[in-house]
């Protein structure tokens, strides 16, 4: 699904105003409908609701939210941010339905004028939304410190005013939400860590919003999801054989860290690959026979014909001395076709850089942030991180899994934001398990992006159904890759 600018969102409104058609007045009151309905699903309107309003139509939206709680039997007060400009239409027309309903509107014109706000209370914030143009200051940042020291629960209406759709927020003024109701889709802001702290609980609110304008567009950003990954899954014929699913060389594992290698093995194994060989320390051997008998092995020292394999998956408890920075080295003269790249490969290519121009065209790379600013520079906030993902993508040309909450994908000079996953899988060994999946999927002869985007799914959704007898607390790699049976499974009906 694609993901759009704060700029392709209001050619999304107008699209949706001409081609239903419906007038953006209308088009208004079903959004702040649909926030009404959800606060009072969610019963918090016996509480003293307080809603702040600017002048655009973030803040229309806070108006017709106010007159819709007043035909419930709930009593709003309504402050409007008041700088002396006009509201919108949509914003006047809202206030003139209000005024007849109530007296309890306030126009904010200094900071005297700012009301008193107790914690038990709840703060409908609609000063700014997707219309924000540069950071907040002066009253409207003394409003929102105001609401956000008052501790009161907080709904931000479409984004928490002052954060931008697009770019980096990081250290701007920007409400503290409890709750966000953001119209129709997700929005990049929503995606990154950094802002995390800011938008609280995201409810995605629908809209309806006219759909034939995203064949339209032109997106820079997607949502991975289920119809997506599904529809790219390669049937398995009833005449194939263990040829026709590849054969993957890992080369992982050292003193003390043979347990990436195995996670590495099993899971390269779990998600089909023909034939797997894991080339490791001769001492561990028996570690890696006795674990996974499945694989094959070979021990480092051996002069492997890398042409035998469909792909390699580098990395895993690899360790970076130079024994292990030599054998990478080798490996990326001797071999040519897209490989798996993960946590030690990395590390060694950091400390190398001149490294990353032998990695074959089309590798798939595998970075958490800090492995990524190792490799490709330090970046201020999320969002120059992201774009740099971005543009290394199309420079090398490589496919970069920037890993997070949301992994991203980055190919050719777009990004795809995985949508499955859960906090338990914050624990080490998980990155070990999606190497070995998207190794298994590259030697099964999926496209490195395929390959890459099916990964970072189908390692999330395995994370999400071992929840079914794991917690967040208890979840451990080996749970994911016993629960990718059933991911695929499911993927697959
Ligand atoms: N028909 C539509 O376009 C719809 C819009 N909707 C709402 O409209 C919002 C977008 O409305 P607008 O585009 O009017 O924009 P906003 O309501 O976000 O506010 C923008 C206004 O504030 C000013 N402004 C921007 N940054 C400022 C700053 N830092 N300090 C002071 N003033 C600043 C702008 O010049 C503009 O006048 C959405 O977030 C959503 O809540 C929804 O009602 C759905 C339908
Ligand atoms: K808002």
């Amino acid at each position: 699904m694609k993901l759009l600018s704060a700029q392709q969102i209001h050619q999304w409104d107008a699209f949706t105003i001409m081609h239903e058609p419906v007038a953006s007045i209308d088009l208004m009151e079903r959004a702040a409908q649909s926030c009404t309905d959800w606060i009072i699903e969610n019963n918090l309107h016996s509480k003293t609701i307080r809603i702040f309003c600017g002048k655009g139509n973030n803040g229309g939206d806070g108006l017709a939210i106010a007159r819709q709680l007043i035909e419930r039997g709930v009593n709003p007060s309504v402050f409007i941010l008041e700088f002396g400009a006009k509201g919108t239409d949509d914003f006047q027309t809202n206030l003139n339905r209000l005024h007849p309903l109530t007296t309890e509107i306030y126009f904010l014109q200094s900071e005297d004028f700012f009301p008193e706000i107790q914690k038990e209370d709840l703060t409908i914030d609609a000063l700014f939304g997707s219309g924000l143009n540069r950071p907040l200051t002066g009253l409207s940042a003394s409003l929102v410190d105001h609401i956000n020291n008052s501790g009161a629960e907080v709904i931000a209406i479409d984004v928490p005013s002052g954060m931008f759709i697009d770019k980096s927020s990081l250290g701007n003024r920007l409400i503290k939400a409890t709750y966000t109701l953001t119209f129709q889709s997700l929005k990049l802001n929503f995606l990154l860590a950094e802002n995390a702290v800011w938008f609280g609980y995201v409810e995605v609110l629908d809209i309806r919003l006219h759909h034939a304008f995203l064949q339209e567009i032109d997106a820079d950003f997607n949502l991975l999801d289920k119809h997506f990954i599904s529809r790219h899954l390669i049937d398995r014929k009833p005449f194939s054989h263990k040829g026709t699913f590849g054969h993957a060389l890992l080369v992982a594992g050292n003193k003390g860290k043979m347990g990436a290698a195995v996670l590495a093995a099993r899971s390269c194994l779990r998600t089909g690959v023909g034939l797997l060989t894991t080339f490791i320390p001769e001492e561990a051997l028996s570690i890696m026979q006795t674990a996974v008998p499945e694989a094959m092995v070979l021990v480092r020292g051996e002069n492997p014909d890398l042409d035998k394999y469909n792909t390699l998956g580098i990395g895993p408890g690899l360790g970076t001395a130079d024994d292990a920075v030599s054998l990478l080295k080798t490996m990326l003269e001797k071999y040519s076709q897209p490989v798996v790249l993960d946590a030690d490969a990395l590390n060694i290519i950091s400390g190398n850089k001149q490294l990353l121009k032998q990695v074959p065209q089309g590798s798939v790379l595998t970075p958490h942030p800090k492995e990524f600013d190792r490799l490709f520079g330090e970046s201020p906030n999320d969002f120059e991180r992201l774009q740099k993902a971005i543009d290394a993508s199309k420079e090398y040309p490589l496919i970069i899994i920037l890993k997070g909450h949301y992994s991203l994908v980055a190919h050719n000079g777009k990004g795809w934001f995985n949508t499955t996953g859960n906090a338990g899988m914050a624990t080490g060994g998980t990155g070990d398990v999606l190497t070995g999946i998207i190794t298994s999927l590259l030697a099964q002869k999926y496209t490195p992006f395929i390959a890459a985007c099916i990964g970072v799914y189908v390692h999330g959704m395995a994370g999400d159904l071992a929840l079914a007898y794991q917690s967040e607390e208890s979840l451990l790699p080996s749970d994911i890759i016993e629960a990718l049976g059933t991911a695929f499974n499911q993927l697959r009906s």
